[in-house]
């Protein structure tokens, strides 16, 4: 499968969406929040926001939270400055097409997708992103075959302090801001199913607070360091995960039970439940925040090129 794969990625596809070459994707997840994986290393592909939406529609496409393209650093504007840092760059988009600086399970599953090619080995490597570099580890297969956990280093939580609001319909709940390279809001909430259906993005006010939208997550407690999530992304609606939003939620709600690894001076862990897994979250008392789950690549194809460039 590998080869034939590779020759698909170096051989058969160099052009633009209409050209008349198949192109080569993959399916991948991490703890349910699936992504089209589009390998693109010399970065010819020029996917616009319709191409994407296209690609994750759920009924008329592939279907996914969200596009993956796999491009070069050096062959990537936003990421040649990173290149001696990190040789793949990941050029994330949510669902509808719009850009986002960072995704924190696509960069879990991006790293799978270079093993899974490959391109990179298990243990550390670095990937360059919209939010700037980011490390990961890939773990090695257990005994049982299974592909280990992937490890990311998210950065530092941005907590700006402002009062936020959310809310759905008529109920509104206080909210916490907090920045991962990009916005969320987290709620904490008495049951989960007090969001609603999510069908809608939930109201977040004041709008100046988050000029470029936000995601949203509803927090309910599970036990001691131990929290479980619903989230509604910005650009893609509810999904099973949001590694991001689990790392806001993690931070929020350290904060709330009075925990700063910067002031205690001792790291923390918390298990954060989502609709789609369980991932391990934990903060250093330098504030750098490390997430673990699982990255699954689960399917590997061609698209074909007069669908995407066909009619809309
Ligand atoms: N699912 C992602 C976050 C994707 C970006 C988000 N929708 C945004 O627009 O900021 C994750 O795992 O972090």
């Amino acid at each position: 499968m590998r080869a034939a794969y590779d020759r698909d990625v170096t051989e058969a596809h160099h052009g633009t969406p209409d050209s008349s070459s198949p192109l080569p994707f993959l399916k991948g997840h991490g703890t349910e929040n699936d992504f089209v994986i589009v390998p693109d290393p010399d970065g010819l592909l020029d996917l616009s926001a319709s191409d994407v939406a296209r690609l994750c529609d759920r009924r008329a496409g592939i279907g996914g939270d969200g596009v993956l393209r796999v491009v070069r650093s050096t062959a990537h504007p936003e990421a040649a400055a990173l290149a001696a840092e990190a040789e793949w760059f990941m050029d994330y988009r949510n669902s509808d097409g719009s850009i986002a600086e960072m995704c924190g399970n696509g960069v879990r599953v991006f790293a799978r997708y270079l093993q899974h090619a490959g391109l990179a080995e298990a243990g550390d490597l670095a990937v360059a992103t919209r939010a700037g570099v980011r490390q990961v580890h890939i773990a090695k297969e257990g005994d049982d075959g299974e592909p280990g956990a992937v490890t990311v280093r998210m950065g530092r939580a941005e907590l700006p302090g402002d009062p936020v609001v959310v809310a759905v319909g008529d109920r509104s709940w206080p909210a916490v801001h907090v920045s991962m390279g990009n916005p969320h809001a987290v709620a904490f909430v008495d049951g989960l199913g007090e969001a609603g259906d999510l069908l809608r993005a939930p109201a977040v006010s004041p709008r100046s607070a988050y000029p470029d939208g936000t995601n949203v997550e509803f927090v309910v407690d599970r036990g001691p360091l131990h929290v479980a999530l619903r989230v509604h992304e910005r650009g893609s609606g509810e999904t099973r995960s949001c590694g991001t939003g689990a790392c806001a939620v993690m931070v929020a709600a350290a904060r709330r039970d009075g925990l700063d690894p910067a002031v205690t001076g001792r790291r923390v862990t918390y298990t954060v439940d989502v609709p789609g897994g369980r991932l391990v979250i934990a903060e250093d008392t330098d504030g750098m925040i490390e997430m673990t789950g699982p990255a699954v690549i689960v399917a590997e194809g061609t698209i074909d090129p007069h669908w995407l460039s066909g009619p809309r």
